[in-house]
């Protein structure tokens, strides 16, 4: 029987076109790997829309400071209330990671959607010009499954770090290898998933992987079933 997912891309502000794209990709990918989905594509611009027949959204990176700016008449506290339902699942990239994260280490920490227990710290490695690209190592199997290896390419855009990781409840996805960047003495998480909601610092829409966007896919699909 065909499972039919509906997902949705903020579209308020940045990087969400690229998203719908590797969405669509990641659709006929998985259909070329035997599974039988359909999925319904969105952007996401009113808070109407995230209501209980969409099942999976994405925050795209941008700036998150912008995106701020649209967070009045209800919407902040609906993005609260939907990506905190257990059979939804959210996943923020970049911009998306920093409004998801519980603690920012600096920064303006008014209007965060939150949810998952991380200290982050925003543009972390520098300026546009310290933006970078690296390979990154997967520790998660059902990435490691989808990506057929057990790594990818990580394209880091005036991105935020993850300072800390503040419960046991975050499972650590991916790592920057201390070996492959010159400022890093030890392996650093890039992305994480606690329960629901999941977060990366990097930007999985612009390498032409669609291994994420699958996972994305895949999580959304399962969590239809789950009790909200
Ligand atoms: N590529 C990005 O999403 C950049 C994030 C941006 N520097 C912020 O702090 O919101």
């Amino acid at each position: 029987m065909t499972t039919k997912v509906k997902v949705g891309v903020l579209a308020i502000q940045g990087a969400f076109i690229e998203h719908v794209h590797s969405l669509q990709k990641a659709e006929n990918t998985l259909k070329l790997k035997k599974h039988d989905i359909e999925v319904q594509i969105m952007e996401i611009r009113t808070s109407d829309q995230l209501n209980d027949n969409l099942n999976g959204l994405i925050i795209p990176g941008g700036e998150s400071t912008v995106m701020k700016r649209h967070f009045e008449n209800g919407f902040l506290e609906n993005l609260k209330d939907w990506t905190r339902l257990k059979n939804k699942f959210t996943w923020g990239t970049c911009a998306g990671l920093i409004l998801l994260s519980n603690q920012m280490d600096g920064g303006n920490s008014e209007l965060q959607i939150g949810g998952v227990d991380i200290t982050c710290s925003r543009n972390a490695y520098g300026r546009q010009i310290n933006s970078f690209e690296s390979p990154l190592h997967l520790l998660d199997s059902q990435l490691q499954n989808i990506a057929g290896n057990n790594t990818c390419l990580g394209i880091f855009i005036r991105a935020p770090k993850i300072k800390s990781v503040d419960s046991q409840s975050v499972n650590v996805l991916c790592h920057l290898s201390a070996a492959s960047h010159e400022n890093n003495a030890v392996d650093e998480p890039v992305a994480v998933c606690q329960e629901n909601i999941m977060v990366s610092t990097f930007h999985p829409e612009l390498s032409g992987d669609t291994c994420w966007h699958e996972y994305f896919i895949l999580q959304a699909a399962v969590r239809k079933s789950f009790q909200a």
